[in-house]
């Protein structure tokens, strides 16, 4: 056997080893579904396959450059370079480019991102005199993506009554014109967004047989990781193409469907045993990534969900460190926590801060911990959120180089064609949309013509037009002698970006001037790279490709040592030794917004699944008792997934000082410790055991937190609740934390109570001042 071959356990190697048919590996989190897809590819390799022949789709850019340097080490880097490995989007535009002419687009088409599309969109509905408060442009935009990834071209949408129906019903009877603009103006700017890149990858197929039998004929074996999350669009380009030899492996996990808000559709797995025939299943249980806890608790919480394929994952591996949840006081409050947290654990097991990830349910939560890091000086990466290429400086320049490539790239041209400013204004360009609507041409097609259109614009400003346009004639000339790098400086100093930049000479001003500055060194770095390879020369339109696809975990070059911040959702397929999820808090997760049907609840019960099986050796909940949100501090209350975790894989650790999180090592409260030693809070012997969950009462009165003598001039109140420190009973005190009540002496005004605090040992307070709250 090969030697590789024996990095698989049994049943793990079976669906390595069947070279051809159809095959579905479904399987839990870390059970090796990504390696199995690596080893398969490379066991192909071994057996003959070609590599031109392999086609391996993927959820991120990343995972398939790490998943070929793998391959690589196996079967050795210049078989694996030929391998076809990407994301759909990714692969599908390479092929669009070869065939663009077939479906009408020049083959060097603009790839519009999110926020093209929505300008797009909002112009247009502005075009058309619509009410913007009616016509949202990101609703609007989400309602023509979802079309697109189903496949309802406009036609089929003014076909299908029941759409245009539920249109009208929501206020928005002229959804279908937006649209049917929109496609036009996309097609007119040679532009394709998105969802186009499998939509019209699937008119391709559909359309021309012989691109179809073409690319069958090369894709023999193709390989999907992550096919829970596969949309429709999706799903029918890969039946499409394993249509005729039937050498299809995918793999997934039902319980991990994150993204049906973006269409994903769970029957792709459900149905996949009908479209092929003789499928092959195979199940992995085996976990490899997570400790006995992290699978188990994992396996306790998914269980709640009914709609689930019956899935067994166990793991050999060490029961390790329980969960550990913490309560603080604000979200100001967790930032510290986490950011100490993870600085104690670097310390005490001698880690880099890239063993260490924050999670959350949305980008805005990042910002406490980011200042709670910063403040730490310990270095993190956001990723998602704004990226790199999506700030404004970084955007203008691109659109130039835009412009140089495809010309009729609308977005791009209006974004620039006044900036820096040379005196063409918004009714100019109003003017000019409107002459490119009635002409059926780009607006920079009406440029090249003024002359012979009347357009009732004044002498100065056709010359300033003109001036405009010959100044990227000349960059297009340019870019027939140099490379990408060459010709982006020239295109930051002629056009007067970087001098508009210097000019404003603010500490802004200075920072963007640096941003483009980075943009420049990663377009050299990017020649150097591509000039190594066999078919790449460095040109620019293969750079901005590049950029266009660029997904968020693409920007991680890897070779620095950083704390990782995301979003449940990007944190897919990814594992990391310590993970934190923040904000476990009901309306945050499970969000506010997905709480109207069950399997809106389901989805996020999904997505706490991810977060946690993203943990190898030890996980963290956190929540908050109160959290700025929308620009007000709201009241919040713990998620209901911390109550769906069984008790026993979790250990509760309430933060000293009032709530207030403070470094564990506080000498004036404990002297000089081992901080080892409070970190892993093993109760002391004889000492009641308070690592525990509180139960459904205690969980009640936890979240109302009610402070037992608050004030010493309201008698009858203090009485009231000194009713209920009885021996036994488990409080909390600001400075010493969690503690049992041992013996309550003393009545009235000098009532006492001697306590065990979990960290301080026994102590008498006087009740009168010792502020304890009740915890169960
Ligand atoms: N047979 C094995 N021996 C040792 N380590 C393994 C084995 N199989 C998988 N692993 C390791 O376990 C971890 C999880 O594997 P992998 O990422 O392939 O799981 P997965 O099923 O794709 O997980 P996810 O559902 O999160 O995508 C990886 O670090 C992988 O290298
Ligand atoms: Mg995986």
């Amino acid at each position: 056997m090969e030697e590789y071959l024996a990095e698989l356990n049994d049943a793990q190697r079976a669906p390595v080893l069947q070279v051809d048919g159809a095959m579905i590996v479904i399987a839990g989190a870390g059970s090796g579904k990504t390696r199995v897809l690596t080893y398969r590819i490379a066991y192909l390799m071994h057996k003959g396959v070609d590599s031109f022949n392999i086609l391996s789709l993927t959820f991120t850019n990343k995972a398939a450059r790490e998943m070929k340097k793998r391959i690589a080490t196996i079967v050795g880097a210049s078989e694996a370079k030929n391998l076809w490995m990407g994301t759909f989007h990714s692969i599908f535009a390479k092929i669009l480019r070869f065939e663009a002419d077939k479906l009408g687009y020049p083959s060097n088409f603009t790839i519009y991102d999110t926020q093209d599309s929505q300008r797009l969109i909002a112009s247009i509905i502005k075009e058309m005199g619509l009410d913007k408060d009616i016509y949202k442009y990101k609703q609007v935009y989400s309602r023509i993506s979802s079309y697109k990834n189903s496949l309802i071209t406009v036609k089929a949408y003014f076909q299908n009554a029941e759409l245009v129906e539920a249109d009208a019903m929501a206020k928005r009877p002229r959804m279908g014109e937006i649209y049917q603009h929109y496609v036009d103006r996309c097609f007119k700017a040679g532009a394709m967004d998105f969802d186009d890149l499998l939509l019209k990858t699937n008119e391709l197929l559909n359309r021309f047989p012989e691109v179809l039998a073409k690319y069958q004929n090369r894709f023999r074996y193709i390989l999907v990781d992550e096919y829970q999350d596969t949309n429709h669009s999706q799903y029918l380009i890969v039946r499409a193409l394993s249509d005729k030899f039937q050498n299809i492996c995918v793999v997934g996990d039902d319980a991990q469907s994150i993204y049906a808000f973006r269409g994903a559709n769970i029957n792709n797995i459900l149905n996949f045993q009908k479209d092929y025939d003789n499928v092959q299943q195979y199940r992995l249980e085996q976990n490899y990534r997570s400790t006995k806890n992290i699978v188990e608790a994992a396996n306790s919480i998914i269980d709640k969900n009914k709609t689930k394929l019956d899935k067994v994952v166990w793991t050999a591996n060490d029961p390790g460190p329980k969960i550990f949840v913490n309560r603080l006081l604000t979200d100001g409050d967790e930032g510290r926590y986490v950011a100490s947290s993870i600085f104690e654990n670097q310390m005490q097991h001698q880690l880099g801060n890239g063993n260490f990830a924050v999670l959350y349910r949305t980008n805005a939560q990042s910002r406490a911990i980011e200042d709670a890091l910063r403040k730490r000086d310990i270095k993190y990466r956001i990723y998602g959120g704004l990226s790199f290429y999506q700030r404004k400086e970084i955007k203008d320049v691109l659109a130039y180089l835009r412009l140089i490539i495809n010309p009729k790239d609308e977005e791009a041209l209006k974004r620039v064609i006044n900036y820096p400013a040379r005196g063409i204004g918004g009714t100019t360009v109003d003017k000019l949309i409107v002459a490119a609507n009635h002409y059926d041409r780009s607006i920079f097609e009406v440029i090249e013509n003024l002359d012979r259109i009347n357009l009732k614009i004044n002498s100065g400003t056709k010359t300033r037009l003109e001036n405009f346009m010959n100044m990227i004639k000349s960059f297009q000339i340019e870019n027939q002698n140099s490379d990408a790098f060459v010709l982006s400086e020239i295109v930051a100093k002629k056009t007067g970006l970087l001098q508009e930049l210097k000019k404003d000479g603010t500490p802004e001003g200075i920072a963007r001037i640096e941003n483009i500055e980075e943009l420049l060194n990663g377009i050299r770095d990017f020649v150097e790279g591509q000039k190594e390879v066999a078919d790449e020369t460095g040109s620019l339109a293969e750079f901005l490709e590049d950029v266009a696809l660029a997904t968020d975990l693409d920007q991680d070059t890897g070779d620095d040592d950083r704390v990782a911040l995301m979003t449940i959702h990007l944190a897919k397929g990814l594992e990391f030794p310590y993970v934190y999820i923040v904000g476990m808090e009901e309306d945050l997760f499970p969000s506010g917004m997905s709480m109207n049907t069950r399997s809106e609840l389901e989805e996020e019960r999904r997505l706490f699944y991810v977060a946690l099986t993203r943990a190898e050796t030890q996980a963290y909940l956190t929540y908050t008792q109160s959290r700025y949100r929308w620009g007000k501090l709201v009241d919040a209350e713990p998620s209901r997934f911390i109550e769906e975790i069984d008790d026993q894989y979790l250990e509760y650790i309430t933060p000293v000082e009032g709530y207030r999180y403070k470094p564990l090592i506080d000498s004036d409260i404990f002297g000089e410790v081992d901080k080892s030693k409070l970190r892993l809070k093993k109760p002391v012997s004889g000492a009641p055991p308070l690592a525990h969950k509180p139960n459904e009462e205690q969980l009640r009165k936890l979240r109302k937190l009610r402070p037992v003598s608050d004030n010493t001039t309201n008698e009858s109140k203090t009485n009231l609740f000194d009713e209920e420190l009885i021996p036994g009973t488990a409080v909390e005190h600001m400075r010493f934390g969690l503690g049992k009540i041992i013996k309550i002496e003393g009545v009235g005004q000098d009532k006492k109570a001697e306590i065990h605090f979990e960290k301080g040992g026994i102590k008498k307070l006087l009740l009168r001042f010792a502020k304890l709250k009740i915890i169960g």
